[in-house]
């Protein structure tokens, strides 16, 4: 026989599946509905596994994982849930499971995992650390099983120190996993340093990495420190890694190679501890084979690749997420609203370029813009339609000055409040409304480039990229 395995499952049909597949498999299997019996179980010293699940009619599973772990430190529990968050990943591996499966889950992948389990070496897998994380915190929203995959990976990462390398479309939440794996992770206490290699220009990188001396190039005029020394005992988040220049690559590289480094004039070594995850929207193997990116720092950095899905590829998480931003702008103040289910239909449609970005921008201006409290399909039509649909309505807009056309706007939202107040933060609002057109129809003319549509504004280079990312517009380059 190959082990006994304890399942304690409230569900009966998941029992039987599971104990038709395990004894198939050739394990011993005593299945329970409730935690207590379980707990006997362990107290008796049977079992050389265990797969329990999280919510039962006595107790829930993770609360009696502690407990478990106390008398029978050495057998590995599997923890198998619907309740499928980033926190109870992170609960169940903070709390000493060995492994945490999201349900519905792959019987093939289980019995997998089980082998593993068996195969190890006995110790003990509680790594200490504080749950008391309360729900209202949790960061990433999505349920899909695409987000569930992520969730697993990142629970099991959240006790190392591994070099993690997010890849995924611009929005789609690579800055927010990185934020996660440092606030539930070890170095929480520490300092969460991010910095983007595209909105710093190319020939100020080194110095903003590392830091200078006084007078290592023109205009040094004092010593600086650097966001490796800002990050020390944190974690340093190098955003648009593909943006690196070659030069701050070597020197990135010898950082991860012999944990120190110089700072740019300096020539005494400076050792450092600093956890470094970088993200990029771009195919970096493509960079490498271009000549663009070092190859031996991209292999330093991709230790534990992750890659985030395309919204469009994870449409299910979009009636949460787009709950989820709705919640966000009434606690800013704005009035509570909701969106209706043909409409949200409709968002699940969409093919979200922008993805989590976009949508929670859609949604945001949903709030503040319109007073119906259900916003319905025709709504979502109207701004998911291209821009330049708007604006029109009924009157002559030939010989409209831009002035005119704003009041007219204006006139229209206020009289919608009827007799009310809109909602506050009414400048920036607006102020946004009109950037987007003004900055999408610069880089039109300038045919996507940036340099030009910058010059064009008569605003900073990296204004404009900064611009760009948060009002998430999509850059053409060379269409004329
Ligand atoms: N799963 C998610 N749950 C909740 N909010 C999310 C999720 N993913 C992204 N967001 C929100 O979407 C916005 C964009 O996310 P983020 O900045 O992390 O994306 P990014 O991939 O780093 O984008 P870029 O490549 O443009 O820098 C943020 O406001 C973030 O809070």
């Amino acid at each position: 026989m190959a082990g006994t395995i304890l399942v304690a499952d409230d569900d009966q049909s998941i029992r039987t599946v599971l104990d038709q597949a395990l004894s198939r498999a050739n394990y011993v299997v005593r299945s329970t509905g409730n935690a207590a019996t379980l707990y006997n179980w362990v107290l008796e010293g049977a079992g050389d596994i265990i797969l329990t699940d999280v919510v039962m009619p006595d107790e829930n599973g993770l609360d009696l994982l502690p407990r478990i772990k106390k008398i029978r430190p050495d057998v590995p529990v599997i923890v198998m849930s619907a309740q499928n968050t980033l926190l109870t990943a992170i609960k169940a591996t903070e709390r000493g499971a060995y492994d945490y499966l999201p349900k519905p889950f792959d019987l093939k992948e289980l019995l997998q995992v089980v082998e593993r389990a068996l195969s190890k070496p006995k110790k003990s897998y509680r790594r200490g650390g504080q749950d008391d994380e309360d729900d209202t915190k949790i960061p990433l929203i999505g349920r899909s099983p695409a987000m569930q995959e992520i969730y697993r990976v990142l629970a099991r990462l959240m006790g190392t120190d591994l070099t993690v390398l997010i890849s995924g479309e611009s929005g789609t939440g690579k800055e927010l996993v990185a934020r996660a794996l440092h606030e539930y992770g070890k170095r929480k206490n520490g300092p969460f340093v991010p910095i983007n290699m595209a909105a710093i220009p190319k020939e100020l990188i080194e110095s903003e990495l590392f830091g200078h001396e006084k007078g290592a190039f023109t205009g040094a005029d004092t010593r600086a420190i650097g966001r490796f020394e800002q990050a020390q005992g944190g974690t340093l988040f190098l955003d648009e890694i593909g943006d690196m220049p070659v030069e701050a690559q070597t020197r990135l590289l010898r950082v991860l190679q012999q944990g120190e480094y110089t700072t740019v004039g300096g020539r005494t070594a400076i050792k450092t501890d600093v956890r470094i995850v970088a993200a990029t929207n771009r195919d970096l193997r493509q960079f490498v084979r271009q000549g663009l990116f070092r190859e031996d720092l991209y292999y330093r950095l991709n230790v534990v690749p992750l890659r985030l899905p395309p919204l469009r590829e994870r449409a299910e998480d979009i009636p949460d997420l787009a709950r989820h931003f709705l919640t966000q702008t009434q606690e800013e103040g704005l009035p509570v609203k909701s969106i209706g289910s043909e409409a949200l239909d409709r968002l699940k449609k969409h093919k979200w370029p922008g993805n989590v970005r976009e949508l929670e921008n859609l949604v945001r201006r949903l709030a503040a813009l319109y007073s119906d409290d259900v916003i319905d399909t025709s709504i979502i039509d109207q701004e998911l339609a291209p821009q330049v649909a708007n604006g029109a309505g009924d009157v002559n807009i030939e010989d409209e000055n831009l002035g005119t056309a704003v009041e007219r706007h204006l006139s229209k939202y206020f009289a919608a409040h009827s007799g009310n107040l809109p909602p506050t933060g009414l400048y920036d609002r607006i102020l946004r409304e009109i950037e987007r057109p003004l900055i999408s129809l610069s880089l039109e003319a300038t045919n996507g480039n940036q340099i030009k549509a910058a010059d064009l504004l008569g605003v900073n280079r990296n204004t404009l990229r900064k611009k760009i990312r948060e009002l998430d517009i999509q850059v053409v380059r060379g269409l004329k």
